[in-house]
């Protein structure tokens, strides 16, 4: 079975209009007008077990939306959704027990009371056995190294001390699929670095599966082996990140450092024959381009055998870049959905 599976999956929400001016505003304390905003437009997708999936996309595209409807938090207008078997906003309260849910903008911890007083409070509400509940903190607090904090006030709390609280609130009960929506979102890099860590453990050690949603490509890069792509509530790709680089990647680029001074002149001679671009890094280094049909090898061979290098830096794609582009372009079958 599938952890979570999603059949032509659509949420259209009645959105009220207020009308300009005076005259508006009169007409509308008689009679109000509505709009329909579709917010997701009948997507499909099925996550395996134990998968670690990136859900992106730009503000407005429709992620949180779907997010609600896996969690049971909103119903959907038409469509079928099964997480681990269930049907989530029928079935909420077994269900509950399944999901694990973060919303990085929002705590499902007390503000006023210690942290572990919070903990204790979920064991309750998720109806965790004592000793299976020890065991499961004691983890989660050596992992994500929280042992000084538990008897802190959460509103005492920095905001990577609570986002660490939050995703073990998250687990306590076990969960075999995880909902992250923007964990990482306003924290330093060491904090972000300790979280992607944490999840790759728990996926690996538990098969945890997780759909996470991030404006931080990084956050994707770091955890996620395929990645599905929202654009104004359709899916404009689903499958692997290295496809979606290799697609969308117009090209990698190679920085040589050469032993003696170049010209543009001379360096543009020394791949004669290949469409590539070079440009003039400083005196003693030149960049190339090479398109992504052409083979690197091809380049460095050339370059290599008629001219002596100090130096060779490729230049990695950069996830941020594509997504960036493909965001400004949208995808040519953008609206059918593409499978990388
Ligand atoms: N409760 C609601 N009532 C009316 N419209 C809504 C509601 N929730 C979302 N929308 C609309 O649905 C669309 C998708 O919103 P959603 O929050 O799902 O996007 P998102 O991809 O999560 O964006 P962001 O990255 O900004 O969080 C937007 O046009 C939004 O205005």
């Amino acid at each position: 079975m599938p952890a979570i599976e999603v059949t032509r999956l659509r949420k259209q929400f009645n959105v009220q209009r207020n009308r300009e001016g005076l005259k508006g505003a009169l007409l509308d304390l008689f009679k109000r007008e509505h709009t329909l905003v579709t917010a997701v437009k009948d997507i499909s997708f099925s996550i395996p077990q134990g998968e670690i999936c990136g859900y992106i996309g730009e503000n407005g595209a429709g992620k949180s939306t779907t997010i609600k409807m896996l969690t049971g938090i909103l119903v959907p207008t038409s469509g079928d959704i099964r997480v681990n078997g269930f049907v989530p906003h029928r079935d909420r309260e077994r269900f509950a027990r399944e999901i694990g849910v973060v919303f990085g903008q929002r705590s499902q911890l007390w503000w006023d009371i210690g942290v572990i007083e919070s903990f204790r409070l979920l064991r309750k509400v998720y109806r965790v056995d004592e000793a299976d509940f020890k065991r499961r903190l004691d983890e989660l607090i050596e992992t994500l190294d929280l042992g000084e904090l538990l008897n802190r006030p959460v509103r005492k709390l920095s905001l990577g001390q609570r986002m660490r609280c939050e995703l073990v609130a998250a687990l306590l009960h076990q969960p075999s699929i995880l909902f992250l929506d923007e964990p990482t979102i306003g924290l330093d890099i060491i904090v972000k670095t300790q979280i992607r860590e944490f999840l790759r453990k728990i996926n690996r050690e538990h098969g945890t599966t997780i759909l996470l949603t991030t404006h931080d490509l990084q956050d994707i890069d770091a955890l996620c082996s395929r990645v599905i792509m929202l654009d104004d509530g359709h899916i404009i790709y689903d499958g692997g990140l290295d496809e979606l680089k290799d697609r969308w990647s117009k090209g990698r680029e190679i920085v040589f450092q050469f032993t003696d001074a170049v010209s543009l002149e001379r360096v543009r001679s020394l791949t004669e024959g290949l469409d590539v671009r070079w440009t003039i890094e400083n005196e003693m280094a030149a960049k190339v381009w090479i398109p992504r049909e052409m083979n690197v090898s091809d380049v460095l061979s050339k370059v290599v055998s008629r001219a002596e290098i100090s130096d060779i830096k490729i230049l990695e794609t950069n996830t941020d870049e594509i997504v960036r582009e493909i965001y400004r372009t949208g995808s040519p079958e953008a609206g059918e959905g593409i499978r990388g």
